[in-house]
């Protein structure tokens, strides 16, 4: 099975503590990775080491190779051979556990990364704007209030939003903290209902709470415990219905 990324002996600690102790394991580039565990297993600190994210962190310690499907081939992330940090951050987008706009207009949070990051022109950012919003199921909720303040918007658009604009970037992985934990069921039923949709065209690796939504979503599990992967397993493993949610909270 073709990888988007192969990790390899990964530890992860701050201040001196370990909290990743060791991890080797693959992720396929197709179909949606699901990472599930108890809070404090290290979800999240797995989810940053993919794109550098825990180097932004007082205390962060790393070892251990990472490499991912980025720029056309297998590239490490870490090391003197990784790409720089910038190229690395922007093919390899982030979603968050809560929208994250910037204070500015809905428009201006699409626009400016497109003109900074990828100095597109100001025709060519709207068009890709458009598409992106359009991607989300967005565009003809937003398109007569482009300049109103994100913030206006309800969450789960915003969080629509900040979907749209890092896949308007066209990176090559995407990773999802938890992208709906914060949004009401129907809210977050709709970006469920894109990510699914996205999964045929860009690798997605997603922390979930939500065993429903892992069973819903999922063809590839990691269960991780204490900064350890304890199970791994693809979706025919799963028991129909909903049986595969006692089934996924049993491995917790
Ligand atoms: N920036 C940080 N500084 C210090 N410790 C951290 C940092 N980030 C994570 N940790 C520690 O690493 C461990 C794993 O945390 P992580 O957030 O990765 O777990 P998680 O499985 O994602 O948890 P949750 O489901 O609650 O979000 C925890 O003990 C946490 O306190």
């Amino acid at each position: 099975m073709e990888n988007c990324a192969e990790i390899r002996g990964l530890c992860v600690s701050f201040n001196g503590e370990e909290v990743l102790h060791g991890i080797t394991t693959d992720i396929p580039r197709h179909g949606i990775t699901v990472l599930l565990g108890r809070s404090g297993s290290g979800k999240t600190t797995l989810l940053r080491a993919l794109n550098r994210l825990n180097e932004s962190f007082a205390g962060y310690m790393g070892t251990g190779t990472v490499r991912l499907a980025i720029g056309g081939g297998m590239k490490p992330v870490y090391g003197s051979e990784a790409p720089d940090l910038t190229r690395i951050r922007r093919s390899v987008g982030m979603v968050f556990q809560s929208p994250n706009p910037l204070p500015l207009s809905l428009r201006k949070n699409m626009i400016l990364p497109l003109e900074l990051t990828l100095g597109l022109k100001r025709d060519e950012a709207e068009g890709r704007m458009e598409k992106s919003l359009r991607d989300v199921g967005l565009w003809d909720e937003v398109k007569d209030r482009l300049n109103r303040h994100a913030a206006s918007f309800s969450g789960g658009q915003q969080q629509r939003m900040c979907l749209a604009r890092t896949l308007a970037l066209e990176p090559d992985i995407l990773l999802l903290d938890e992208p709906t934990a914060s949004l009401d069921k129907k809210s977050a039923e709709l970006i469920e209902e894109h990510l699914k949709k996205l999964e045929a065209r860009i690798p997605l690796i997603m922390v979930s709470h939500s065993l429903a939504q892992a069973r819903k979503l999922g063809a590839h599990f990691k269960i991780l415990s204490e900064g350890r992967i304890i199970n791994e397993f693809e979706r025919e493993a799963l028991p129909r219905g909903e049986a595969a949610e006692v089934f996924l909270e049993e491995l917790l």
